[in-house]
């Protein structure tokens, strides 16, 4: 039952006869639209593509669960015994559909008995208990193209939620070992694909050589983050393996950064032996609910990067496995360290739904919107892989599409490939103009196109790379880049205290155009809510003058409840 495991137990027979008086009267659930066999042929469906998409998952109930909390009475026999199974009342309903309908059965008491209140939630998908693994992922990455998207510069993320022991793993499990099965042949059909296009440009590479794969496989314990693929024999006092920490860090203009350092792999086998080599990592210990519960956050990237178009963005696949969300009878046997673990995670859940909510809002209306994201590691490296971008849109209004900003000679942010080529160019020349001044032969500024500026920018800045691109980078990062770069006779020492003031330049107008924007929204909402006041004050004034009394209170629909505070 969705609540009370009491209330449950003692008025299961009843409770159960209502579930299936509902259960005879709701309409026959409709399925899935489009047959399984469609997807997996890759036969065109008429699913429109969607940017998110929510789908639930229910499991069977597992043998000690329907023997335990939801017996008729107190000497039920267990479901293993031979007299049979034991009475067992449903929690929730999920019929496997697309939309897909969740339906929570809330037990309740009124004077005239146990009641249940059913609670429908709604998604894009939803799975009942007896849909398998490869179903889901059919239904979920296949369907949407997932892994072409990805290995054409896109980025997809799928993020399991639930309370622990709900089956988070068991699906992420197998959705990454089926990934790691599929990806390399879809690598070689779209590499095909980009060959064709080029027109025999490369007409001597393989497809399968197209891509390149590097994988990251992140736990976050507590407050700590350590790397999943390192490998290490030390063990500390409970007996868990002891690993470098990761560090995650925000970076001056705001990008994280992390310590993390990626494995690459070149087929099926090698990813499936690294992902198997972090799972066996991934520390467990028993909870009441879950023997095998994770007690961490897993977060696997597989990033993609083509070296055909090398300018082409990187594609990312992002899988979050969250840990469990715990209730208090779930940790009663906890000791100190698994409590303060779960707080721990419970604590990063809580600030995960903060950030999606914020988020949410921030897309559907359009305006700055403060998102936690720094209160907590785990939406630091939500926001490192972008994550939270892609989590926006649950369950609020679509958010308003934003075509690219427009251009903006302050803010690089909004530069195009030719003005950051000119901006760089610019940059540099004063530095070489400035290093002339100081030489013992000053050159008349009538000849100042002989100028050495001792590197070359396209090189720096190559076709598809951007000011946006370059403001991503570490400021050793873009001085290596000019390093390898440098042209004429500038010595490197002269070249990297150019680069250093360039790329710092560039750092303080992206800075100050991001504070300038988060200003201007700030100024603009507070006009809003001060017109807003204003008006309303103005016209209870009004009615208060005309009718010697207060206006009469309109609650709205989400005060209902709590009318005293309304006015106040
Ligand atoms: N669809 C399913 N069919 C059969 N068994 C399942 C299914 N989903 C989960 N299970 C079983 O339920 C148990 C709990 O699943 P799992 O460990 O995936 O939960 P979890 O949500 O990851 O828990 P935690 O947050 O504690 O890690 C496991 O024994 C798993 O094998």
């Amino acid at each position: 039952m969705a609540s009370s495991a009491t209330l449950t137990t003692t008025h299961l027979p009843t409770l159960r006869k209502i579930l299936d008086e509902w259960d005879q009267k709701r309409p026959a659930p409709t399925g899935f639209p489009v047959p399984l066999v469609k997807i997996q042929q890759a036969l065109p469906s008429n699913n429109a593509s969607k940017d998110v998409i929510v789908a639930f998952r229910t499991r069977p109930p597992l043998p000690n669960e329907a023997a335990d909390k939801f017996r008729a009475h107190a000497d039920a026999i267990d479901a293993s015994a031979d007299d049979g199974p034991a009475d067992f009342c449903a929690g929730i309903t999920v019929t496997s559909t697309e939309p897909g309908v969740f339906v929570a059965h809330v037990p309740g008491m009124k004077w005239s008995g146990p009641t249940l209140t059913h609670k429908k939630y709604e998604a894009d998908l939803a799975f009942g208990p007896s849909i398998d693994n490869e179903e889901v992922y059919q239904r979920t990455v296949v369907a949407n193209d997932m892994l072409s998207l990805a290995l054409s510069g896109g980025v997809c993320c799928i993020l399991a939620y639930g309370q622990t022991g709900s089956g988070k793993t068991y699906t992420m499990e197998s959705v990454e070992h089926r990934m790691a099965r599929d990806l390399f042949d879809q690598a070689r059909t779209v590499g095909k694909r980009l060959l064709l296009a080029q027109e025999g440009a490369a007409a001597s590479a393989s497809p399968g050589d197209i891509f390149e794969f590097s994988v990251t496989f992140l736990e976050l314990l507590g407050r700590r983050t350590s790397n999943l693929l390192e490998s290490t024999e030390e063990v500390n006092a409970q007996n868990n393996p002891v690993r470098t920490e990761v560090l995650i860090h925000e970076d001056k203009i705001g990008n994280i950064q992390s310590s993390l350092i990626s494995s690459s792999v070149r087929s099926s086998g090698e990813l499936e032996e690294l992902i198997n080599f972090a799972l066996s990592h991934r520390r467990t210990s028993a909870t009441l609910r879950n023997a095998a519960s994770s007690r961490s956050h897993a977060l696997l990237t597989i990033t993609i990067r083509n070296t055909l178009l090398p300018y082409a963005d990187e594609g990312q696949l992002i899988l979050v496995d969250l840990a469990g969300s715990e209730r208090y009878e779930d940790s009663k046997e906890h000791d100190k360290q698994r409590m303060e673990e779960a707080l721990d995670n419970n604590k990063s859940l809580m600030n995960l739904k903060e950030c999606v909510r914020a988020k949410a809002k921030m897309a559907a209306e359009d305006g700055f919107v403060h998102i936690p994201w720094r209160a907590n590691k785990l939406t630091m490296l939500f926001k490192m892989t972008n994550t939270l971008a892609y989590t926006a849109p649950f369950k609020t209004a679509p958010p308003k599409p934003r075509g690219p900003a427009p251009y903006d000679a302050n803010d690089p942010r909004t530069w195009y490939h030719d003005k950051t080529v000119e901006w760089l160019t610019v940059q540099f020349t004063e530095h070489a103009v400035k290093r002339l001044q100081l030489s013992e032969e000053p050159l008349p500024l009538s000849e100042a196109h002989q100028l050495d500026l001792g590197v070359d920018i396209s090189k720096i800045c190559p076709p598809g790379s951007t000011a946006k691109n370059l403001g991503m980078l570490y400021t050793m990062q873009f001085t290596q880049h000019c390093l390898e770069a440098r042209s004429g006779a500038l010595p490197p020492d002269a070249l990297k205290h150019a680069a250093v003031s360039v790329i710092g330049a560039l750092f303080y107008l992206i800075i100050t155009a991001k504070t300038r924007t988060h200003n201007e929204i700030m100024k603009s909402r507070r006009k809003v809510v001060l017109e807003d006041a204003y008006e309303n004050t103005r016209a209870t004034c009004k009615y208060v003058l005309e009718h010697r009394s207060l206006p009469e209170l309109v609650v709205p629909e989400s005060m209902e409840g709590s009318p005293k505070s309304y006015y106040s």
